[in-house]
């Protein structure tokens, strides 16, 4: 007789992906000491070659990491109905499986919190004042990172004032910013039904803003896709070991356009592990509604054969975060602004 496996129905809207084994854990992390000298040219080489990177020195507390992680794995254990009640995340509160407004699952629960500012804003639904205490620091540290690293990319690229992007995202009141703190159960049923897939956590996307910041705890799972296709014009996906002592830093699609394409946002994914839980907390830098996204003008006032074109249509962060909604998200939501390159000049002999 013929067994057919079958997945089980809580799983039956979630794509299923071969498991990772140890060996495809990727070596070639580019890790930056953030207090070295010589930082923003590695963050500058890290950002152009995979569009993100692994920082250590970084300052931040185990404590404010700590209390934050501690706080989410209390509110992911409370009960169901608990939970629920702070859902559903449309687009702020307790989210589970559901992942946007268009049909996107994953093998998770999260909680997405907006920021107003230096902390979480009034009127997200922070589950209790722990929490909120807890997160209010996190955004604290997260926001001083995003400084340090922008204003690297800043004085890497040459760009001047240093601040010309860091200033978008924590300078200005009104600029766009996110936490999320995302639980993925184990999933064990797999593990004897299907012994070599695993469910997707979170399905492979780039991030819209500028700059992500992401922690996880000790239980692997994330994968990025590296620039360059294989032979067949497949990207290649790689496991990023997870290291709770760094954080790794994500370039955004809105940086990818301010750079003119010199840095280059990466899709990245989550299998969920069978048999442990993954708990990861990630901070989006996102600038005020109304920035306009255009590379900066020092990045296109052009090196000995005079100006650099645009190679992106312009838009406002408000109408990419618009469409980004409206998209799926795996969906390529920069292609539809990709200007067609300009007809070569023939040259005269
Ligand atoms: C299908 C989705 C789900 C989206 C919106 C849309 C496309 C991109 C997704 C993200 C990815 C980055 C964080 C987030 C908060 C964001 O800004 O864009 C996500 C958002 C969500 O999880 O709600
Ligand atoms: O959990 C992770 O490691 C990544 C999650 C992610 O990409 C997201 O929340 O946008």
């Amino acid at each position: 007789m013929v067994v057919l496996a079958k997945p089980p129905a809580a799983l039956e809207q979630i794509s299923l992906v071969r498991s990772p084994s140890v060996g495809d854990n990727f070596t070639g992390v580019p890790v930056v000491d953030l207090a070295a000298p010589g930082a923003a040219r590695d963050v500058i080489r890290a950002c152009e070659r995979f569009g993100f990177l692994k920082v250590v020195s970084h300052g931040v507390g185990e404590g404010v990491v700590g209390r934050l992680e501690a706080e989410a794995v209390r509110f992911f254990a409370s009960p169901q109905a608990v939970k629920d009640a702070h859902g559903p995340a449309s687009p702020f509160g307790y989210g589970n499986k559901r992942i946007g407004r268009n049909g996107d699952m994953g093998w998770l629960e999260y909680l997405l919190l907006a920021i107003d500012g230096e902390s979480l804003s009034r009127a997200s639904p922070a589950p209790s004042s722990s929490l909120r205490d807890a997160a209010n620091e996190y955004v604290g540290a997260m926001r001083r990172m995003a400084r340090t690293v922008l204003e690297m990319v800043a004085e890497g690229l040459g760009v001047t004032p240093r601040g010309a992007l860091a200033d978008m995202v924590v300078a200005d009141a009104a600029s766009d910013q996110l936490l999320r703190l995302n639980h993925y159960p184990p999933c064990p049923l797999l593990q004897n039904l299907m012994p070599n897939c695993s469910p997707t956590g979170f399905g492979e996307h780039t991030d819209p803003q500028l700059i992500s910041i992401l922690h996880s705890n000790s239980t692997s799972g994330l994968q990025v896709a590296l620039h360059h296709d294989d032979a067949a014009g497949d990207h290649q996906w790689v496991t990023v070991p997870p290291d709770p002592t760094s954080f790794l830093v994500i370039v955004g699609d809105s940086l990818q356009v301010m750079t003119n394409g010199r840095l280059r946002s990466v899709r990245h994914r989550v299998v969920a592990n069978k048999l442990k839980s993954r708990v990861s907390m990630i901070y989006f830098g996102g600038p005020p509604l109304e920035q306009r996204i255009a590379p900066l003008r020092q990045l296109l006032a052009g090196g000995g054969d005079g100006e650099e074109q645009s190679r992106y249509e312009e838009f406002t962060w408000g109408e990419y975060k618009k469409a980004a909604y409206l998209s799926r998200l795996g969906d390529n939501r920069l292609a539809p602004f990709h200007r067609q390159p300009p007809p070569v000049a023939k040259r005269h002999a």
